[in-house]
């Protein structure tokens, strides 16, 4: 209804209005659009993924996840942003409409709701959840360290205190299990795709390793087909190749553990910028990201849906 028409979706918003915008966009597109509950937060917050689906059951599914990290807040708003272009085009969109009706696209926009909650409420630049450490002052573990890929390995910190500390054991973070139990529980994802920010990069497996991947030429060349399609928008620049080439070595990844379970097509997104403002980035660059960061998108989901 109206309210969904109205909603700014150039401003950054507080976790309460992501989740209410979330309700009326499902109340618009109700054939489309589903909202489930994948579990809860440490603190007990609801976790919502959307569902965008024309029928069938267990169809081949994309997964897209945003702000697992808390103070990249680019990523949340890219995610809503996108949740809302899906369901605007889906009917106008050829493209977009025929890979909706032979797959399903699930979206968790707030990854790390606790620790997104918290950088509105105490420290932008968190980064973590917002666990207990026993034995520690310091709280929180490293999300995208917590995975069972190469966990504990090199490009973690054992520290709690760090904001890379991979936490006391693989999937010890609710955060992290509620994904792993939706995926595992639905098995039939083609691609797993995390949206981080900043340093405009698309990246590929491994991070745990610099050793290249069986894929690696063709998540290499889907890659930068779709970042050429991005840079076509407003010429932004993205660099494209493994975590573990283009970043640095990171152990505990998601992208990782779904291309370990199977699923070739996991992509990182680094969105802009690359330093100016990094996780402050002004709210006036979140439509533009979105819009350029969609080109790439769509263009890794038409690629999953041929092949
Ligand atoms: O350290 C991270 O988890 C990401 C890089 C990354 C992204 C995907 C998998 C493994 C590592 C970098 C970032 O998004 O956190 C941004 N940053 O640290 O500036
Ligand atoms: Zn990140």
């Amino acid at each position: 209804e109206r309210r969904t028409r109205s909603f700014n979706f150039g401003a950054y918003h507080s976790l309460e209005t992501i989740y209410s915008w979330m309700d009326t966009l499902v109340a618009q597109y109700p054939n489309l659009v589903s909202r489930q509950e994948i579990g809860k937060s440490y603190e007990n917050r609801p976790m919502y993924v959307l569902k965008f689906s024309t029928g069938g059951s267990k169809r081949p599914a994309i997964w897209i996840d945003t702000g697992i990290h808390s103070r990249e807040w680019v990523s949340q708003a890219t995610g809503v942003w996108t949740a809302n272009k899906i369901a605007t085009d889906y009917g106008t969109d050829a493209s977009l409409t025929s890979l909706l009706n032979t797959m399903d696209i699930y979206m968790l926009l707030l990854a790390n709701p606790d620790g997104y909650a918290y950088t509105h409420s105490n420290d932008r630049m968190w980064r973590k959840t917002r666990s207990i450490n026993s034995g520690s002052v310091c709280r929180g573990v490293d999300p995208n360290r917590n995975w069972d890929a190469g966990f504990g390995g090199p490009g973690a910190s054992r520290n709690p205190c760090s904001d890379s500390y991979h936490g006391p054991s693989a999937h010890s973070e609710i955060e992290v299990r509620n994904v792993v139990n939706l995926i595992q529980g639905h098995g039939n994802f083609k691609s797993f795709i995390s949206v981080h920010a900043y340093s405009q990069l698309l990246m590929y497996p491994y991070g745990y390793s610099c050793e290249k991947v069986p894929d690696q030429p063709e998540l290499d060349s889907v890659g930068r087909a779709a970042v050429q399609k991005l840079t076509s928008l407003y010429g932004t620049r993205y660099k494209v190749g493994s975590i573990c080439n283009i970043i640095y070595q990171a152990s505990g990844g998601s992208i990782d553990w779904s291309y370990n379970i199977g699923i070739k097509y996991s992509y990182a997104f680094e969105l802009r910028d690359t330093g100016r403002y990094g996780f402050i980035l002004p709210s006036n660059q979140i439509i533009p990201t979105a819009s350029e960061t969609w080109l790439a998108l769509k263009h890794l989901m038409e690629y999953v849906r041929d092949h």
